[in-house]
């Protein structure tokens, strides 16, 4: 018998729609972890196909192709791509910045905005609570994903489950929090597209109908998701379910069009890019 194909899921949250309704086959075998471990796993061929960071996507056009149609992008803020500062962002030139471990596009993202603002700031990998890191010395700290989202509730919230988006406080005392993907938006209008899923081997046709059907329901049963899920985080449901509904996953042309931006501004040519199943 041939070899199961590996597919690659990362265990964050805001994937749960999709990785909650994967079943499992024979066909194929699943392997989970954060986004760098996707990524490396990828491009060192133990795995054949993941949800990967779009940057290393875009670093590697040349090994890889995407599906056509799945992405974890929004438009506007997505809560769990912050940093965390304690001065101004303009004060941020020459300030020590500790980056999360489990990123590439968030990293990158984070050195494109600085450098639109004309800042340099001197970028470290650092594994820490927001307050640890800011007490260690770092003028802000990049979080993504689960611990990105507890963190920007426990400085932001309370929230009251009517309250209107608006009212969300965007920071509190003397920490502030820059949602990436909306500091993306306020340049450019367009979707930031965090994630791609990506492979060297084509797939199994049976995995990507299995993928679009486990979206499909994962979608349609959102508030279950979300119940599960802020279990696990120990946040409010509501809150978890306004993060969920805020995702756009079909890597439409609104969400290309925010890639294909981000690859303009990383230096790599668009029409490197190949999206087939
Ligand atoms: C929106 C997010 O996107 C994630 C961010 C990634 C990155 O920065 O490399 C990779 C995969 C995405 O799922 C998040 O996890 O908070």
């Amino acid at each position: 018998m041939s070899k199961p194909y590996r597919i690659g899921l990362i265990d964050f949250a805001n994937v749960a729609p999709i990785n909650e309704y994967l079943p499992e086959s024979d066909q194929y075998e699943i392997h989970r972890g954060v986004p760098t471990e996707m990524n490396r796993q990828l491009l060192a061929g133990e795995i054949d196909l993941a949800n990967i960071s779009s940057f290393e996507f875009l670093q590697n056009a040349d090994l890889l192709s995407a599906l056509p149609d799945f992405s974890v992008s929004v438009l506007g803020p997505v809560y769990s791509v912050n940093l965390f500062h304690n001065m101004p962002w303009e004060a941020l030139q020459g300030q020590k910045i500790a980056l999360t471990t489990q990123s590439a596009t968030s990293v990158k993202l984070l050195e494109v905005l600085l450098k639109l603002s004309g800042i340099e700031a001197v970028l470290e990998r650092n594994e820490g609570t927001v307050q640890e890191l800011l007490d260690a010395g770092y003028a802000g700290v990049l979080k993504i994903g689960d611990n990105a989202l507890r963190e920007w509730y426990q400085l932001c919230g309370p929230l009251e489950p009517y309250a209107s988006v608006w009212d969300i406080p965007s920071g509190r005392g003397n920490i502030q929090v820059t949602d990436l993907s909306m500091r993306w938006y306020d340049h450019f209008g367009l979707p930031f597209a965090f994630a791609v899923w990506a492979y060297r081997t084509p797939p199994p046709p049976e995995l990507v109908q299995n993928l679009r059907k486990a979206r499909r329901t994962g979608l349609g049963e959102l508030a279950l998701v979300a119940e599960r899920n802020a279990r696990k985080l120990g946040l409010p449901e509501f809150i978890v379910q306004h993060y969920l509904w805020n995702f756009r996953y079909h890597l439409e042309k609104p969400d290309r069009s925010g890639l294909l931006k981000f690859a303009e501004l990383v230096g790599v040519s668009g029409s490197s890019l190949r999206f087939s199943e």
